[in-house]
């Protein structure tokens, strides 16, 4: 796969403070790529360093080759974002407003404007006038503005704030879409992890500045401890067993239940050691974590939220 934006050592000072320290990254063709970190962490200010609204102090950024530094316009033809709220014109319908917006590119035709409203399911209101539009709608159609150019990348800040549930499906649905059959590469900013487990392909943590963790979701949490809940006899004896054989483990005892955070491979060696001690074990239960849990973990390792 082809790396359509890399970032490479990119900083940003604002009024003599570090607001982004030595960015590196890249983004492939056909990925959702999920930029996730706590308020203030500096998501907004490299989307729109990416995207060309403010420069960078130090570093460059590469899209599809393009450096943004020294090419600005090869590089930007390649992006198609939503950053701030999309402008619309709310008395003009969603068409209107697109062909308004069309005219401002180069060879955007009523077929190309056609394709883009039915790719975001706007076809059956697109006629429609903007201020009779959900929000969820609304950013459907700015998400159809930033594809009439055919961008090779979609950059997204927040997508899904204001949404409801099934707003936020949509725009997950269609974002996804775009990556696996379109072959875009899609990078959306979100502190909402769950969103992120469930649209990202891939997430990169940014902590004051600092990228601490860049992974594959599906990694991020099978590589997690695992949080497995044993139904047991003799409770207390198993609760020294393990203690002695795995010190600093962190357990929670619950009725007749004992709460181990191990990883996967480890439970046939706990099973092990409880059964040679003619401890019963009636049921071993997964309590899975989510990329939220995760999220926590290594930002509190790297430090404070
Ligand atoms: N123009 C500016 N002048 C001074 N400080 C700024 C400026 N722009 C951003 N910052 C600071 O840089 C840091 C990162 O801000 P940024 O908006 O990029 O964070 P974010 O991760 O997008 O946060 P949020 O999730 O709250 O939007 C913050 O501490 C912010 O106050």
């Amino acid at each position: 796969m082809a790396s359509v934006v890399e970032l490479k050592d990119v900083s940003k000072i604002i009024k003599g403070r570090k607001i982004i320290d030595r960015l590196s990254f890249n983004v492939e063709e056909g990925e959702v790529f999920g930029f996730l970190g706590p308020n203030g962490a500096g998501k907004t200010t490299t989307i729109r360093m990416i995207v060309g609204l403010i420069s960078m102090s130090d570093g460059d950024i590469f899209i599809c080759g393009n450096s943004v530094k020294k090419d600005f316009e090869k590089a930007v033809q390649h992006v198609g974002a939503i950053v701030e709220n999309p402008e619309m014109y709310k008395f003009l319908s969603g068409y209107d407003n697109l062909v308004h917006y069309g005219r401002m590119i180069k060879g955007v035709s009523k077929a190309k404007i056609a394709e883009v409203v039915e790719l975001v399911g706007l076809t059956d209101r697109i006629n429609d006038k903007v201020k009779t539009y959900s929000l969820g709608m609304r950013q459907r159609l700015g998400l159809a503005q930033s594809l009439l150019h055919d961008p090779k990348v979609l950059i997204l800040d927040e997508p899904t704030n204001g949404l409801d549930p099934a707003g936020i499906r949509e725009i997950r649905d269609h974002l996804r879409m775009l990556a696996r059959d379109r072959g875009m590469a899609v990078i959306v900013s979100s502190h909402l992890l769950s969103e992120m487990e469930m649209m990202c392909d891939r997430i990169g943590i940014i902590q004051q500045g600092k990228l601490v963790d860049v992974q594959l979701v599906k990694d991020f949490v099978s590589n997690a401890e695992k949080l497995y809940e044993l139904e047991l006899d003799r409770l207390d004896d198993a609760i020294n067993l393990i203690t002695e054989h795995l010190p600093g483990i962190n357990l929670t005892k619950s009725d007749s239940c004992l709460e181990v955070p191990v990883k996967k491979e480890q439970v046939p060696e706990l099973v092990k050691l409880l059964a040679s001690h003619d401890i019963s074990i009636f049921g071993i239960r997964e309590i899975s974590k989510t990329l939220e849990d995760r999220f926590l973990e290594v930002t509190n390792e790297k430090g404070e939220l």
